[in-house]
């Protein structure tokens, strides 16, 4: 997988536009993703010990919002059954074409299909595992309940999604405090000032974080049984619930 140095808004940008996951993104988004997100790594990780522990034989397994197939390479380090298939989505060409290449060179062997498409048109069926990694934030709100109810509906019994998210505080001075505390995390990975602040007016109306208590019941008027927070980090945070 690529590293190279995210430097898309260290020079000043007359208007920084809106954050796109282009071509631009996709080619340093390794770098960019572990140096924003405060506990990716051991998020991506554990998505993998998590799947190979909810995998059942046959079924399938979604990576929604896959980018560079990092959940989906974490998935397939863990699985025991050789008929199972993961199913990598996204809606970027540019993060898809860089997967293929990475799923190419990855040598497990359970089957994975990568889908160019929203995921409002996604069909979820047969599953075992749903994972979520840092994508629902993306969409826009009034759709995400119709896509958690459909996730619900396509899992089988006994299966889980796991649902990582930036989110927001209802307390004010949590939600300045984890704000605060997610921009020095930010500074001490190299990002200066400036780079924050344009990548923070970018994601603007792009990212739309919601609160924990948000998130919670709308897995629970999907229908999912249990839910609960297994980690967070400031502002950064991953959820499990099962059917
Ligand atoms: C922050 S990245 C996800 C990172 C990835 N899950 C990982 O763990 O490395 C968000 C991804 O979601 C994709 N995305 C955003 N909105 C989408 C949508 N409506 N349908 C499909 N993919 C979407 C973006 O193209 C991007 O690749
Ligand atoms: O919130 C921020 O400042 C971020 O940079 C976070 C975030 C994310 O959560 O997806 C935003 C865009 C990129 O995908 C990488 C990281």
């Amino acid at each position: 997988m690529s590293d190279s140095r995210d430097d898309i808004y260290a020079e000043p940008l007359g208007s920084p536009g809106l954050f796109r996951f282009d071509d631009k993104v996709a080619q340093v988004f390794p770098d960019m993703i572990k140096r924003s997100v405060p506990g990716y790594t051991t998020i991506v990780a554990m998505t993998g010990l998590l799947a190979g522990r909810y995998a059942t034989a046959g079924s399938r397994l979604y990576d929604l919002g896959c980018s560079l197939g990092a959940s989906t390479l974490a998935m397939r380090q863990h699985l025991h059954f050789d008929d199972c298939l993961i199913v990598g989505v996204d809606n970027s060409e540019a993060m898809l074409s860089r997967c293929r290449s990475v799923i190419d060179t990855d040598s497990h062997d359970t089957p994975v299909s990568l889908v160019c498409a929203d995921l409002q048109d996604v069909a979820i069926e047969n599953a075992s595992v749903v994972v979520l990694n840092f994508t629902l934030q993306f969409v826009p709100v009034e759709q995400r309940d119709a896509i958690i109810n459909r996730i619900y509906n396509g899992l089988k019994p006994g299966g889980i999604m796991v649902l990582s998210e930036k989110v927001t505080f209802e307390d004010p001075h949590l939600d300045a405090l984890n704000i605060d505390l997610h921009h020095q995390f930010k500074r001490a990975n190299g990002y200066s000032d400036l780079e924050i602040a344009q990548k923070r007016s970018a994601l603007e109306n792009v990212l739309l974080p919601e609160t924990l208590a948000q998130h919670k019941a709308r897995i629970a008027a999907a229908g999912f049984g249990s839910c609960d927070v297994w980690f967070q980090c400031f502002n950064f945070a991953s959820l499990v619930a099962l059917k």
